[in-house]
């Protein structure tokens, strides 16, 4: 399999608090890869390990089959907006866009420029004097610019109002449908992800704690519900993630290994906002729960 990224025990520290440990991913190109975990998860450190901004303090990490540190043909082949989207303040879009020509080997004006029109951001205005959404506008269009085989994304919709945001998948998906980039971005925003996303990668406390294509997992996990039960091996189950009870009914989402015959049961398919949801209240990473507990 052609691997855009592909990290094996990765970690890195910052004095005594790893802030990702023992990381082992793979993201397959052509993927539109969803990076998902609360707030101080490792999300950001992921994608600045990526790029080169960090060093790893351990295990290895590879970006279009090549080590990010200091390697400036890679970071040619790269697009990557930072979470705080930084543009220089005195510069114009059109500046930045000239600049961006200037210093990249594939890059598209004309996309640039277009897209600025199609938001009405005005190619003369100083950065300075743009909202913070149109930043983040600004920002992404000079990444897509970029032409790159990898995009990386740390949390791009953040600050765009509803429709701008579907908007901007919208482009980006649009951008990426000849299956020539990569895209990992990070988002707290489940809907969106779940329109756009072809692969998951969900992050709890520096680990992995889920990854994998969005269909198969969707399709390997399951809602159940059924008469409140004492703790019980049902047929089909490989791990219950998620439990909840009322006095009557059971309900678990669990990872599948075959089909749920047990008619106890009524069986619920499960959205990818069902999943990462469970998973991030799940335990420490690696730790199945296994059987049906009360
Ligand atoms: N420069 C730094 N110095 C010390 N600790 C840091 C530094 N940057 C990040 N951390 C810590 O590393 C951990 C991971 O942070 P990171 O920014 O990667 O998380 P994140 O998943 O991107 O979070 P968010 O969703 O809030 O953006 C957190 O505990 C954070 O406090």
């Amino acid at each position: 399999m052609n691997l855009a990224l592909e990290a094996h025990s990765l970690g890195k520290r910052y004095k005594r608090n790893w802030a990702l440990r023992d990381c082992s991913l793979q993201v397959p190109a052509g993927r539109v890869a969803a990076l998902v975990g609360p707030n101080g998860a490792g999300k950001s450190t992921l994608l600045n390990l990526a790029v080169g901004l960090l060093r790893p303090t351990e295990g290895t990490l590879h970006v279009l089959g090549r080590r990010p540190d200091g390697d400036r043909d890679l970071l040619d082949r790269v697009g990557f907006v930072a979470q705080d989207t930084p543009l220089y303040p005195d510069f114009t879009v059109s500046e930045l866009i000239t600049m961006g020509a200037r210093l990249n080997r594939r890059w598209d004006t004309p996309l640039a420029r277009d897209r600025m029109e199609q938001i009405g951001i005005p190619l003369d205005r100083r950065v300075e004097g743009l909202s913070g959404g149109q930043r983040a506008q600004v920002a992404l269009t000079l990444a897509l610019a970029k032409r790159p085989e990898l995009l990386l994304l740390d949390e791009p919709v953040a600050s765009l109002d509803p429709l701008a945001r579907r908007e901007f998948m919208q482009v980006l998906m649009g951008s990426v449908a000849d299956g020539d980039t990569t895209v990992l971005l990070s988002s707290h925003l489940l809907g969106d992800l779940e329109r756009v996303c072809d692969y998951l990668i969900v992050l709890q406390t520096a680990h992995v704690q889920l990854l994998g294509g969005v269909d198969e997992l969707v399709n390997e996990h399951k809602a159940l519900t059924g008469p409140r039960r004492q703790r019980a091996d049902v047929a089909g189950v490989a791990a219950v993630i998620r439990e909840s009870h009322t006095d009557k009914q059971t309900t678990l989402l669990v990872r599948t290994n075959g089909p749920i015959l047990d008619p106890a049961w009524t069986v619920h398919d499960v959205t990818l906002e069902d999943l990462v949801l469970a998973y991030l209240a799940y335990p420490a990473p690696g730790r199945a729960v296994l059987g049906v507990a009360k």
